[in-house]
């Protein structure tokens, strides 16, 4: 009989804008920022197994997928932390390394789908914060598990999943492109990124998620850390009034409304989106007796 098995689902996420908070506990560490959580994200398949492992998939757009990768030092660090030891799938349609959040979407799903399988009576909110710890600790990520630990349009006002944040809900389809990965620690372990994304951080706070596109394009260009390749598109957009800007941190493309569909398609795939309503969720499984 296979053995027991539970699966699970994170949401991903675009950071528009962020802004480093490194503190001591890394509770409070993380970043204040504004983007979008995703209806696409990382779906989660944990089965007990004396040695832990990991196997990451990506799915193409008819759903078919294809092992990219065979393990995950971040994953491996999570289930070490929850004193576990579990054979992880991890599955994903966004590519990873790419300003979608994918990686704190594969630990928001591990930590639901590892306490659901061992029956470890965890909360929702304790698994959150682990998966946030370890993220900040690898520095894969700051503000994304604090922004999917539910859905909408974030605007994260103080740092860490305990932190102020303000969700808005919108309708309107979102697009996406990517041109090519940045590695996210590259940049979050460098003085001189860091010294530049601070001195762009928007004064304001938006309102609406149009003021949030305003919000991620000013601090895009601010930073310095829009491409030639991210430029041309972004270009495109504004000759056809479509609010859009890049993907953080990836060397990508995020818009909304219906006209972006046609121009991001000029560019590469378009990733069709929407906001997720909620954050990681349970699918289906048997857990462990
Ligand atoms: N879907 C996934 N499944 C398992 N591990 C992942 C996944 N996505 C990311 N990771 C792990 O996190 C590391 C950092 O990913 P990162 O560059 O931050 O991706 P993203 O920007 O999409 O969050 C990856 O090298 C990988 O080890
Ligand atoms: C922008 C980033 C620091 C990294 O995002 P990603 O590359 O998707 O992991 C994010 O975690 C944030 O704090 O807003």
């Amino acid at each position: 009989m296979e053995s027991a098995s539970v699966t699970a689902f994170c949401p991903g996420h675009i950071s528009g804008y962020f802004l480093p908070v490194i503190h001591e506990n890394p509770d409070k560490s993380g970043s204040i920022g504004g983007g979008l959580v995703l209806s696409e994200g990382v779906r989660v398949v944990a089965r007990q197994n004396p040695i832990s492992s990991v196997k990451i998939f990506k799915s193409d757009k008819t759903g078919l997928p294809e092992q990219i990768g065979d393990t995950s030092p971040v994953i491996m660090d999570l289930l070490k932390k929850m004193s576990v030891h579990a054979a992880i799938e991890t599955t994903c349609y966004l590519p990873i390394g790419s300003g979608y959040g994918m990686s704190a979407a594969a630990l928001l799903g591990t930590a639901h789908a590892v306490n659901s399988l061992f029956n470890l009576g965890l909360s929702s909110h304790d698994c959150i914060k682990i998966a946030h710890q370890v993220e900040v600790m690898h520095r894969t990520g700051l503000g994304d598990v604090s922004a999917c630990q539910s859905g909408g349009a974030v605007i994260r006002k103080t740092p860490g999943p305990d932190g102020e944040i303000r969700r808005l809900m919108n309708l309107r389809p979102i697009y996406a492109i990517t041109l090519g990965p940045i590695k996210t620690s590259s940049i979050l372990t460098s003085p001189s990124w860091m010294d530049k994304i601070s001195k762009a951080f928007p004064d304001y706070i938006p309102e609406t998620v149009d003021e949030l596109f305003l919000a991620s394009r000013e601090f895009a260009e601010k930073s310095g850390l829009i491409s030639e390749e991210v430029r041309t598109v972004l270009k495109v957009c504004d000759d056809n009034r479509v609010l859009a800007s890049m993907t953080m941190l990836g060397c990508g493309v995020f818009a909304i409304g219906k006209t972006a569909e046609a121009i991001l398609n000029m560019f590469g795939e378009v990733y069709r989106l929407t906001l997720s309503p909620g954050g990681p969720r349970i699918l289906h499984g048997e857990r462990c007796s």
